[in-house]
């Protein structure tokens, strides 16, 4: 299974990365909002003022205009010593021209009857409206005569003119002398102001201008006001009537209308009132963290992906590593995949050390594998030596230490191999048993170690004597020696027992207990066929037997047992 490692350093990676792209955004997106926020209060600040300068301007001019046409009018010297209808009637005419924004100009003597009205007739058709009207209790004569001087009034029912709301301009007409002679006056149609405002405030603003009892004179469209309502009468007006003259501030808290407020006082005691869409901070802020949060979604899935790819790319030594050192059999081989030698310069005291630590392995295991071999020769060599000392003591175990004949037990053990053999081949087997004549007497004579060198001479001479037929010779015991001969003649053994008798005799080995006066052996023989009913250990016994008989008769001789007395031994067996 090849290693596809990417997990663990991809994650850490993506991390570490998001943790640097979210901090930096979130400070970042803290300092867009703040001074979003910053320069959103100072541009409305600015905005609100210029339309609320703008509606005192019109305002200013609007009145201004036609207040000194009425001044003018009140001035003219014709007028002032002749203030009748046929004088005024021309004057008031021209000015109804002049100014499309009056919509009716008019004149009343000093006690308010109307003298003359223009036009003469209204709107409708209808004539001579303002004829017989007494102006005494209206707001611009009255104000005109108390201030003795061009008066513009604020906002009142006009009877005289349509149903709407109108405002009144009137100047005191003296006459040389200084007497009052009346009043000269006009009455404005404010729709033009409300289309200036209109213009000023455009699509997204309002503008709204009140009169000095709070009145609304004009206003943008879209507030939808009707000319002459008390401003209270508004939610949106009364909240901005409630601002701090010259400060920008919130009004309207409600969902739907939410503006930013500037309330202005003019010089006439006319207020205006600025009104602009309040910039949806706490709308912007969850816009801009919605949209930040979607950045880094993005940003995370992104490096997610990115990451993966790139760690990917720069695991793929580090795994093509691991793959090669989980194919890497050091025993085998010193020599690292050559995959390996291609490995980036990161990852190269990696390859070093791996190469290094295989070359040590590959030397330590030469060095292992040359001890382990020291060792098995060794052992093979203590084998050899143990199998040897093993065959010695084996050897040793069946070998007389006095002689060097082999012992009663080695004997016994190639006897019963040979017994076997002559068995099956149904041959005759002969067994000879020989005994030092009066041996205690010389070991009492002569010692024990004069007793070993005569067994050692006797066996010499034993072993050359019966070295050419028998197939077995052994020291059975003591002073006693036994040959086995196979296959055996008689008569033979015969000779060759007396040669042996001969032989030892031949040493003459001084015994002063010995009838001879020389070492003697007694020999006793006997020859059987080795047929399936016989025994070795008969045969053995019946050697016994003519030995002792060997013995009874003087020694120094050879006995057989014949082969009558062999039978009936083997009966008895
Ligand atoms: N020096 C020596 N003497 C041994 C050894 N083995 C047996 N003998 C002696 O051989 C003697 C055998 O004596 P006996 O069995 O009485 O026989 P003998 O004296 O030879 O008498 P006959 O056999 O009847 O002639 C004993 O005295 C044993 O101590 C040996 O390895 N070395």
């Amino acid at each position: 299974m090849p290693y596809r490692q990417t997990g663990s350093l991809a994650r850490r990676a993506a991390a570490v990365l998001l943790l640097f792209a979210l901090l930096p955004a979130l400070l970042l997106g803290l300092a867009l909002s703040a001074w979003y926020g910053r320069s959103d209060a100072r541009h409305s600040a600015a905005m609100l003022g210029s339309m609320a300068d703008g509606a005192e301007l019109a305002l200013r001019g609007y009145l201004a205009r036609h207040r000194d046409a009425i001044a003018t009018i009140a001035e003219v010297p014709t007028l002032r010593s002749d203030f009748s209808v046929a004088t005024l009637t021309p004057r008031l005419r021209l000015l109804q021209k002049m100014y499309p924004g009056m919509l009716t100009t008019f004149a009343a003597a000093a006690d308010g009857a109307v003298l003359v009205a223009s036009p003469e007739h209204d709107a409708a058709g209808r004539g001579y409206y303002w004829q017989g009207v007494n102006l005494a209790e209206r707001d611009y004569f009255r104000a005109a005569l108390r201030n003795r001087a061009v008066a513009v009034t604020g906002l009142f029912h006009s009877h005289g003119y349509g149903q709407g709301m109108q405002v009144g301009i009137a100047a005191p007409v003296y006459d040389p002398q200084g007497r009052l002679l009346g009043v000269v006056g006009a009455v404005l149609d404010p729709d033009k102001l409300q289309a200036d405002l209109g213009e000023l405030a455009g699509p997204e603003n309002a503008l709204a201008l009140l009169d000095a009892q709070g009145r609304v004179v004009a206003a943008s469209p879209g507030l939808g006001l009707t000319r002459g309502v008390p401003a209270h009468d508004d939610s949106t007006l009364r909240h901005a009537l409630a601002l701090p003259v010259d400060h920008v501030a919130d009004v309207d808290p409600g969902p739907l209308m939410e503006r930013r407020g500037l309330r202005e006082m003019l010089p006439n005691g006319w207020q205006v009132v600025a009104l602009g869409p309040r910039q949806l901070f706490a709308h912007a802020w969850l816009l801009a963290l919605g949209l930040l949060g979607l950045l880094l979604v993005l940003v995370s899935i992104s490096l997610r992906l990115l990451i993966r790819g790139a760690t990917r790319r720069l695991l793929a030594p580090v795994n093509t590593l691991a793959d090669a050192l989980a194919r890497f059999d050091p025993s085998g081989s010193a020599e690292l995949p050559p995959g390996l030698r291609a490995a980036p310069r990161e990852l190269r005291p990696i390859v070093d050390a791996l190469e290094a630590h295989a070359a040590l392995f590959q030397a330590l295991l030469a060095q292992r594998e040359e001890t382990l071999a020291e060792r098995e020769h060794e052992i093979e060599q203590r084998t050899r030596e143990l199998r040897r000392a093993v065959d010695a003591l084996a050897e040793s175990a069946r070998t007389d230490a006095l002689t060097g004949l082999t012992n009663y037990r080695g004997w016994r053990e190639l006897a019963d191999t040979l017994w076997a053999e002559a068995r099956q081949q149904h041959g005759e087997v002969a067994a000879i048993a020989c005994d030092i004549d009066h041996f205690k007497a010389y070991n009492d004579t002569y010692g024990h170690g004069a007793g070993d060198a005569c067994l050692r001479r006797v066996a010499t001479a034993l072993q050359a004597s019966l070295q050419r037929d028998a197939r077995v010779l052994a020291r059975s015991g003591g002073e006693e020696f036994i040959a086995l001969i196979l296959p055996a003649q008689r008569r033979h053994i015969q000779e060759l027992a007396e040669a042996a008798r001969a032989a030892v005799a031949a040493l003459a080995i001084p015994h002063s207990g010995s009838t001879r006066g020389h070492v003697t052996l007694s020999l006793g023989f006997s020859v059987m066929l080795a047929d399936p009913d016989a025994r070795l250990d008969v045969l053995l016994r019946a050697a016994d037997l003519a030995l002792y008989r060997a013995k009874r008769n003087g020694r120094d001789q050879v006995a057989e047992l014949s082969v009558s007395a062999l039978q009936k031994l083997r009966n008895e067996e």
